[in-house]
């Protein structure tokens, strides 16, 4: 089992474990605990914390350090590269008294600091549910049976080409935690049917249900409809394991978050996502994560975040502002297809970001809301650009 590493318990007898406990793994024939120290390699030293008397013999103990160590491991790897984004809660109370309870700082212990951290708190417990039902193995078979990948960036392209435009990603979203229930009466099919008619290239659909109400299952309730628009699994990916199966789902792209996700866990992911024939859209929302996510060779398909995912803020500036001098020749020279991304509302907002230097543009609100999201496209773009129209 991946993380599992074993070793031969070296009994010592001193008195206390050596320096911070991280963790601590039950002996599963002695029932007694053990404990282990911080190591920069990934094998740790344990110690007996069975009292002197005891005469251990040696044994080998097979240790799950996966969790512990991965995450010890995460949060630092994280921290350096300027994420601020925790993966789950701070194990266990304060490790200090911090008053009596309605003293306690707001961002004491396992208070999440903003939305986004909430969500991805809530993500981390909810993939481990859904792995537990569904493992990668069987994950893996149930792909055989998806539905064939398609070409989302093949479509961007022949939209951007067709109509001298941004190509289109027009999002199937309910609701969302800074703007609320966008549109009561929310059937995804009929959304994503009349999205296409109005020539969007590519959709967008949120999975998340908590947060946004959304479903994993409208991606294949799109796809059994007939809609041909390339499908982009919007959902906040923290383990592979969400790849495989937003692919077992219908996707044909996925979105990686670099102010979640560090770069290794971004170019790993991003090679699953091309081995099955997926596009990565990988979203970013200042200088320090477009720096980052420009030095991971694999990453061709950038995503320019105007919202801050922390505070809710949009500003359109913020695309332009990415896409200024040695980065836009960067993103020029790699031929790196740029999506505009919230808070795109008029013609003016379109040409605004395309005179910016994105070649699409992913917008939510301001269509999905329209009573008649077809012509929601028209309104965003000041024309008709549907199929039949160029
Ligand atoms: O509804 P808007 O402002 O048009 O935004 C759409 C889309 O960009 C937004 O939903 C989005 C882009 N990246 C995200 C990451 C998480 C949640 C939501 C998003």
């Amino acid at each position: 089992m991946e993380g599992l590493a074993s070793f031969r318990a070296v009994p010592s007898f001193t008195s206390r474990p050596r320096s911070s406990i991280l963790g601590t793994a039950l002996n599963p024939r002695r029932g007694n605990s053990l404990s282990f120290s911080s190591s920069s390699s990934s094998i740790v030293r344990a110690q007996q914390m069975e009292s002197k008397d005891d005469e251990p013999e040696p044994e080998k103990i097979e240790l799950k350090i996966k969790e512990w160590e991965n995450s010890m491991y995460h949060n630092e790897v994280a921290a350096s590269q300027g994420i601020r984004i925790r993966r789950r809660p701070p194990t266990g109370p304060p490790l200090h008294y911090v008053g009596p309870f309605e003293f306690r700082l707001q961002n004491e212990g396992n208070t999440p600091r903003n939305i986004l951290e909430e969500i991805i708190w809530h993500k981390d417990t909810q993939v481990a549910q859904l792995k537990e039902r569904q493992p990668l193995y069987s994950l893996k078979k149930a792909l055989d049976n998806a539905p064939p990948v398609r070409d989302f960036i093949g479509a961007l392209r022949a939209a951007n080409s067709r109509t001298g435009l941004p190509g289109l990603i027009a999002e199937v979203k309910k609701a969302s935690p800074s703007r609320g229930v966008l549109r009561e009466n929310f059937d995804p099919v009929e959304i994503a049917q009349a999205y296409e008619k109005g020539g969007a290239a590519c959709l967008s659909v949120l999975a998340d249900e908590k947060f946004f109400q959304g479903s994993y299952d409208n991606m294949l309730a799109i796809r059994d409809a007939g809609v041909k628009c390339p499908l982009l699994c919007k959902e906040f990916i923290i383990e592979a394991w969400q790849i495989y199966y937003a692919r077992s789902k219908g996707a044909d792209a996925i979105l990686l978050i670099a102010a979640v996700l560090p770069d290794l866990d971004i170019k790993y992911m991003t090679k699953i996502c091309k081995m099955l024939g997926m596009a990565t859209l990988v979203e970013v929302h200042d200088e320090r994560e477009m720096d980052r996510v420009l030095g991971i060779e694999e990453v061709e398909f950038i995503g320019i975040n105007n919202r801050n995912l922390e505070t809710f803020e949009v500003d359109i500036g913020n695309t332009k502002k990415l896409l200024e001098g040695k980065r836009g020749e960067e993103i020029r020279k790699r031929d790196i297809i740029v999506v505009g991304e919230s808070g795109l509302f008029t013609p003016d907002d379109i040409a605004y970001v395309q005179e910016a230097g994105v070649k699409a543009v992913l917008v939510g609100e301001s269509i999905v809301k329209q009573s008649d999201p077809e012509k929601g496209v028209a309104g965003l773009f000041g024309k008709d650009i549907s199929l039949q129209s160029v």
